[in-house]
């Protein structure tokens, strides 16, 4: 008896993802069969549709459409905490066993919330922030690729920032994230970053969340059979009870760019950076480890990292403030970015060479001098 099409259709529909298909014999080396059972109910009766599906693949070389099989033969990991209200930017809550939290949007696959256990905010977002999906979202933490700023002609910070990220779900070498805490995220490059770069190219990015500690680890996959050469940060808008009462510590004695002097080199001469005005820096060649102290808070927030070589300190004070549209007047005194960076020397990838970046913030209580920076780690990395 063949099958009636108005069932085919249906049967053949769940054949996709929503299913689990369960693996048959190996009937001979490079050959497998797949089987799937559904039961459709009519009106009137109950039909089991059973499907067999016979796989070839040719030896010593890698099926694409195998290796998704198997993907989608894998435990299910657990379902995201994802919310899609009218009027809001879709986000993923990732939540943590000791009550810590985080709030990811797909827009930008930007971070715009991260609360301890105590659930207090310790990212800053703009009193004037644009939630709206066609501009950046001013605050939180977001991925800048494949251009920092805007040396050179992509767009300024990069698309990253201004562009819908996807679920990740096979973020592999990475293994796949099998709990609420952590999310991949994918984004491709579109026909409008080929025009400008002229190279196609895929950025992905984890974000995991455990006691204290948040870890951004991003990705850039040149997925061209030319050269890709970029420039990237981890832009980190923190959250602090008055910029004059931050100091920032690991950055002493180091050569930095001054933004604000046509990005003339210096080398820094202070025992920790301080702010009293506006200040806009790229660190060279920085430690792995770089303190951001808010005495008032009494709240150290740490920021270790990896493949980044350059830190970004930002704060605009109380003059260029009034000159961001999209900052209220005052937030400039809540507010410091210390970024992860590599922007003195692009990244250069070969044909699908990937590159990976590393950057964990965790926050310490105030007794955190810079005596605690462990200089072994310093000098040779914390992996
Ligand atoms: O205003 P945006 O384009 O978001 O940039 C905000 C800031 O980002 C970085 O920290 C740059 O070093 C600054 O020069 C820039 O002002």
């Amino acid at each position: 008896m063949s099958l009636p099409k108005q069932l085919l259709s249906p049967a053949l529909k769940a054949m996709n993802l929503h299913q689990t298909w369960t693996l048959g014999e190996t009937q001979s080396y490079g050959h497998c069969l797949l089987k799937l059972q559904t039961n459709y109910k009519t009106a009137h009766n109950s039909i089991i549709v059973k499907i067999a599906l016979k796989l070839d693949w040719r030896i010593g070389k890698v099926n694409p459409f195998m290796s998704s099989i198997r993907a989608r033969l894998r435990p299910r990991p657990m379902p995201l905490n994802i919310f899609q209200d009218i009027d809001v930017l879709p986000r993923i809550i990732l939540a943590e066993p000791t009550g810590s939290s985080a709030e990811v949007l797909l827009y930008g696959g930007q971070v715009v919330s991260w609360k301890n256990e105590r659930k207090e905010e310790l990212l800053f977002m703009s009193s004037k922030a644009n939630w709206k999906q066609s501009k950046s979202i001013r605050g939180g933490i977001s991925f800048c690729s494949p251009q920092f700023g805007n040396i050179g002609s992509l767009e300024k910070h990069g698309s990253a920032k201004n562009r819908l990220w996807s679920l990740d779900r096979d973020p592999s070498p990475l293994p796949p994230s099998d709990n609420q805490s952590s999310v991949d995220l994918i984004l491709k490059s579109t026909g409008v970053d080929l025009k400008t770069k002229t190279c196609s190219f895929e950025f992905r990015l984890r974000i995991s969340l455990s006691a204290d500690k948040l870890i951004l680890i991003p990705r850039v996959r040149n997925t061209d059979n030319k050269a890709l050469s970029f420039t990237s940060s981890i832009s980190n808008y923190l959250s602090v009870s008055d910029i004059s009462e931050v100091r920032v510590e690991g950055l002493e004695t180091l050569d930095y760019f001054d933004n604000l002097m046509n990005r003339s080199r210096f080398t820094e001469q202070a025992d920790a950076i301080t702010f009293d005005g506006q200040m806009d820096r790229v660190y060279l060649r920085t430690p792995t480890k770089i303190a951001i102290i808010d005495h008032e808070k009494k709240r150290t927030f740490v920021l270790q990292k990896n493949a980044m070589p350059d830190a970004v300190v930002w704060n605009p004070g109380y003059r260029k403030a009034k000159a961001v549209p999209d900052m209220g007047g005052d937030d400039y005194k809540f507010m410091i970015c210390v970024d992860s960076a590599a922007i003195e020397n692009p990244i250069v990838l070969r044909p699908f060479e990937e590159w990976k970046g590393y950057q964990e913030l965790s926050t310490v209580s105030s007794s955190y001098c810079s005596g605690q920076l462990d200089p072994h780690k310093v000098l040779y990395g914390f992996h």
